[in-house]
């Protein structure tokens, strides 16, 4: 666990690729000196990729110009070195004299620094290649000549010149800068606006100009949303890439967690955390994965104290289909979830860096900690984030469990945003909560629909053992989907609810092919009753403390209305088994000898059977 209680001196994202034969999965903390602050500009890259190509590309580029530090990561001496040396850039027009725009600040070391790990160094290497303090500067040349082979046309206007007026600088980033602007001329003459500038000398790689590409497409895609920066539009010359968008004067997140020296209320951490939850709520619904999501990355649109906040930096967000897994490693080290590291991932991702942000909300501490990159994501796959030292004792119970339920490392067992919003510790704040429609209920629906009548009748009876507090989610999900107060839905009705909610994301991410999963409810309406049974998801109650009492008490209610004597094979089909396996050994267990009807074991196994199964076809 790390105190934070300084920022770095800049705020960027960075792209580490994986060799798929070295999945950071094995990685060990490697000895770093700690206790120096971030990289500067030009040096440090925190989020993370893999793909072939993607692959490829950033290692060629990281090679050249980037540094295997993270953010919050206190770099080596020999590192310390090398940022000193890093060539500045190219500083933005009006930009202020005098360096990096943001102070360079400190975080204090509360534990020793961990034990060296020499071949985690030796996979460092390999992964960035030895960058020796001088290779840090690009060599003249080298992206010019790559520039000949790439496209760096847009398709986007040409007249940025003509609209806006820049000023000064606001903030930086990995691959560009942000100005504030103001319209030369027209009705909104005056009106100031930001821009973010990505040079296009910048864009060395296919990948980085997609990157570009697709930045803009969700950031346009996504409209509406009040904690949402809103775009403008895009420009472009010859020399840059111009995003405008509403221009927040607050400042960052993470300044204003640092001037309050690390620690909120739970108060006032539930005011920020309800809009972040609002917003990436509203983005998984449409099925877009932001991907860096950090204290960097949400601004406030006032100096108030009670000002909107803003999430901006759609710089590695991407389009996910219901069902689909994403693979690349992509992310900030302290930020990034453990089934990102597995290569497999969907928008559970995003809560896990939520629960990050939590964390450090209410504690002022980072979660995982460690001195390098590779320590961090051991941390992230294998540690436990500490509940048991000041000032978690002295913290209501509920602010303990929502963060846990952030931080769950089974992606499955995670809450989602929209579940998080239904939180009995969010619910205790004083301000309106909307919980926003959850996609996750589509996707529990869809494998209900798909069930055999024993399992779903296994998951009647777990429904009934469901507490006030879980119920509440569902219900205010049935209502979101439920506009005529019949007590019923049918797919028309889910079809409008997610219409009524829809941007051109949506399309993008394919959810209304998705809903074609769920035609079988073309034909019936589903009620409440039938509905809890349908998008509760046992992997979550099994998250939960009380589950074995949930289960018990399921099973006894199953035994009394839906129990009844089951064939070995029966139930192996029931689970998705192939033929080949030997059943009957494993199976045995499942059935009761008295009667053979399920035992408890099989009952539990039944629960998860459509989801195994679904597991197996995909394999
Ligand atoms: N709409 C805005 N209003 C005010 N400041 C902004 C705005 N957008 C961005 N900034 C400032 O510019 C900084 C860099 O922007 P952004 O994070 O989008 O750039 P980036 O190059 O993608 O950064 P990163 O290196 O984190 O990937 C932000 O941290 C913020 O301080
Ligand atoms: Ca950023
Ligand atoms: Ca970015």
């Amino acid at each position: 666990m790390g105190l934070c209680t300084s920022k770095p001196s800049t705020d960027r994202s960075i792209h580490v690729s994986y060799p798929p034969s070295e999945p950071p999965t094995n990685a060990a903390v490697a000895v770093g000196d700690g206790g120096v602050e971030r990289p500067d500009a030009s040096s440090a890259d925190e989020s993370l990729t893999s793909d072939d190509q993607r692959r490829k590309e950033r290692t060629e580029l990281e090679n050249v110009k980037k540094s295997p530090f993270f953010p919050f990561y206190s770099p080596s001496p020999a590192h310390y070195f090398f940022s000193k040396k890093s060539p500045a850039r190219s500083p933005a027009p009006n930009a202020p004299t005098g360096g990096n725009s943001t102070p360079k600040r400190f975080f204090k070391r509360p534990f020793p620094p961990p034990s060296p790990a020499k071949h985690i160094r030796a996979v460092l290497a390999r992964r960035h290649g030895s960058v020796k303090p001088n290779e840090a500067s690009i060599p003249e040349g080298s992206e010019a000549d790559g520039m000949a082979a790439l496209d760096k046309s847009f398709g986007f206007s040409k007249h940025f010149g003509n609209k806006y007026e820049l000023g000064d600088e606001v903030g930086r980033g990995h691959f560009g800068y942000t100005c504030a602007a103001k319209f030369k001329k027209g009705e909104l003459k005056g009106q100031q606006v930001a821009v973010k500038v990505i040079p296009k000398v910048k864009m060395t790689t296919a990948i980085a100009i997609e990157d570009v590409r697709r930045e803009v497409k969700i950031l346009r895609a996504l409209t509406g949303h009040n904690n949402l920066v809103q775009f403008y539009d895009a420009y472009e010359d010859s020399d840059n890439v111009y995003i405008v968008m509403e221009l927040c004067e607050g400042g960052e997140l993470l300044d204003r967690i640092l001037s309050r020296g690390g620690k909120y209320s739970e108060e006032d951490a539930k005011t920020v955390m309800i809009q972040i939850l609002n917003v990436v709520a509203f983005c998984h619904l449409q099925g877009v994965v932001h991907r860096d999501l950090k204290p960097e990355n949400f601004l406030f649109t006032t100096k108030d104290e009670n000002s909107q906040l803003k999430a901006i930096d759609f710089g590695l967000s991407d389009f996910v289909k219901p069902d689909e897994r994403l693979n690349d490693i992509v992310g900030s080290a302290y930020y990034v979830a453990p089934e990102v590291l597995h290569r497999a991932y969907g928008t559970e991702a995003d809560v896990w860096s939520i629960g990050v942000i939590a964390y450090i909300l209410l504690c002022g501490s980072r979660p995982f900690w460690a001195r390098t990159e590779s320590g961090i994501f051991r941390a992230v796959l294998k540690a436990d984030p500490s509940f048991d030292e000041a000032p978690w004792p002295s913290m209501s119970p509920e602010a303990r469990d929502f963060v846990k339920r952030l931080l769950n490392k089974d992606p499955r067992k995670r809450i989602t945003a929209a579940q998080a919003l239904s939180h009995p510790w969010i619910k205790s704040s004083n301000d309106v909560i909307k919980v926003p429609l959850d996609i996750i209920v589509f996707k529990l629906m869809k494998s209900y629909m798909r069930s055999s009548s024993l399992r779903k009748a296994a998951l009647k009876a777990l429904s009934k053992t469901l507490t006030v507090d879980e119920l509440f989610f569902l219900k205010e999900q049935f209502a979101l989907l439920e506009p005529n107060k019949n007590g019923t839905i049918s797919l028309d009705n889910i079809k409008s609810a997610l219409m009524k909610h829809a941007t051109d994301a949506m399309k993008e991410s394919r959810i209304p092919d998705f809903l074609a999963s769920l035609n079988a409810l073309q034909y019936r309406r589903m009620d409440f009753e039938e509905f809890c049974a349908a998008a509760l998801s046992v992997h979550q109650l099994e998250a939960l403390d009380r589950w074995e009492q949930h289960a018990r008490c399921a099973y006894e209610l199953f035994d009394k209305d839906g129990n009844r004597a089951i064939m070995i094979e029966e139930l192996a089909s029931e689970l998705g088994l192939s033929p080949s396996v030997p059943v009957h050994a494993v199976l045995h267990d499942w059935i009761r000898h008295t009667d053979g009807k399920l035992s408890f074991l099989g009952f539990v196994k039944l629960l998860h059977g459509v989801s195994s199964r679904t597991f197996v076809k995909a394999q």
